[in-house]
């Protein structure tokens, strides 16, 4: 491995941190408050520049300033990135024991600095701290971050950095770690350049989980309703689009429920309309507590609900349906009585379109029939 030139290694590091802080300060700025932790994620490239700033003096500063605050700099930025990715995934920042071992790292540098000097030890100790808080990164990403790409790639950084860590460990013991960061040997070149590319790596899988999440949530805001947990008409009609091609393919089709809360204009006026919001968000729960989890469940208009049956003939919705007027009986104080218009799939001609028109005309039906029941078209 060519031996590149250190400090020009951790210029570029300098550098590339405060690309990184000032991408995530903006990201922290311009996008939804949901995504959270961002601003621990840009104060972390931020911490690490100035750490590389003061390694970058020494010589010319003393050194308590070269060496032992551009260290604790540099393990505050990592600690900061810890902090941010437990927020990130909704967990509270927990810093008490990491702040108590930030001061122990600070004590046992100042002393292997100063009061008895010893490079070796204090490059084994330091290494070893880092280790701890990469490591403790590392497991929390495991239980906690899921299988993204990102979290993924932020995985990968970090056991390829701790691998280096150990090997410096390793070097150190066998008395091969050089006597100065700043000399021009492998090993060093090769310590200096995993945190080049730590301190990038780190902050670029920050961007990519904070625009993943981003995506996710915008997603989700465009295929389902804003009040109630199920799909908008959009996204039913996309998906009942899917089960027809499905079903011409493989020949048995699904049944379609058109649901209508009864009298509901009534119940918003009565009891206001935030006991009406009530009322459909218990209707869901209940009509969702009664399906399989391959059916389909969306809000088509104001109080009106569609509901997809995959692979289900005319007698299993008829059944379904009764279900579903015994689920809104139970006595509960949001029960409410509801109509339904249910048809199922006629064969191969049979076209979304003709499907919604025979349940609506079914559903019309069984208003005009006095209401809480069903028919089927
Ligand atoms: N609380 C609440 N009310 C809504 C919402 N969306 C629509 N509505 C109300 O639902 C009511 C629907 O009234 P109508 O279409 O007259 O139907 P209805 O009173 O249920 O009568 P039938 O359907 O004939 O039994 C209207 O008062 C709408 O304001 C909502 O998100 N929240």
């Amino acid at each position: 491995m060519p031996s590149l030139d250190p400090r020009s290694l951790i210029a570029m590091a300098g550098v590339m941190s405060l690309l990184m802080a000032l991408v995530l300060w903006l990201m922290r700025r311009t996008y939804p408050k949901s995504i959270r932790g961002l601003e621990l994620w840009a104060a972390a490239p931020l911490l690490w520049l100035l750490s590389t700033a003061l390694f970058s003096l020494r010589g010319r500063i003393p050194d308590m300033l070269g060496l032992v605050v551009a260290n604790t700099l540099l393990l505050l930025g990592a600690m900061c990135y810890h902090q941010g990715t437990r927020r990130f995934f909704g967990q509270r920042p927990a810093w008490r024991p990491w702040l108590l071992w930030l001061s122990a790292t600070f004590a046992v540098m100042t002393v292997l600095t100063v009061v008895y000097p010893s490079y070796l030890l204090r490059v084994g100790f330091f290494t070893v701290s880092v280790s701890i808080v990469y490591g403790a990164l590392l497991t929390f990403l495991m239980r906690h971050g899921g299988g993204s790409f990102p979290v993924r790639l932020v995985q990968v950084v970090l056991v390829l950095h701790l691998l280096v860590l150990v090997f410096r460990v390793y070097t150190l013991s066998q008395g091969l770690g050089g006597t100065d960061l700043m000399d021009r040997d492998p090993i060093q070149t090769l310590y200096i350049s995993a945190y080049t590319l730590t301190t990038l790596m780190l902050p670029l899988g920050g961007v990519l989980m904070a625009t993943d999440r981003l995506r996710n949530e915008l997603e989700h805001l465009a295929t389902h309703d804003p009040l109630l947990p199920v799909l908008n008409r959009r996204a039913f009609m996309e998906a009942f689009k899917h089960e027809l091609a499905r079903a011409r393919r493989s020949g048995s089709g699904p049944a379609l429920l058109m649901l209508d809360l009864d009298h509901f204009k009534a119940i918003n006026d009565t009891h206001g309309h935030q006991h009406g919001d009530a009322v459909l968000l218990h209707v869901v729960e209940r009509v969702q507590a009664s399906l399989r989890s391959t059916d389909v469940l969306a809000r088509h208009g104001g109080e009106e609900f569609a509901v997809l049956l995959p692979e289900t003939p005319r007698a299993d919705a008829q059944v379904l349906a009764q279900r579903l007027h015994a689920a809104l009986a139970q006595g509960h104080a949001l029960d409410c009585t509801v109509s339904i218009g249910a048809t199922a799939w006629q064969g191969a001609d049979d076209t979304v379109d003709a499907m919604l028109l025979r349940a609506d005309a079914a559903l019309y039906r069984a208003k005009d029939a006095g209401r809480n029941q069903t028919c089927v078209g």
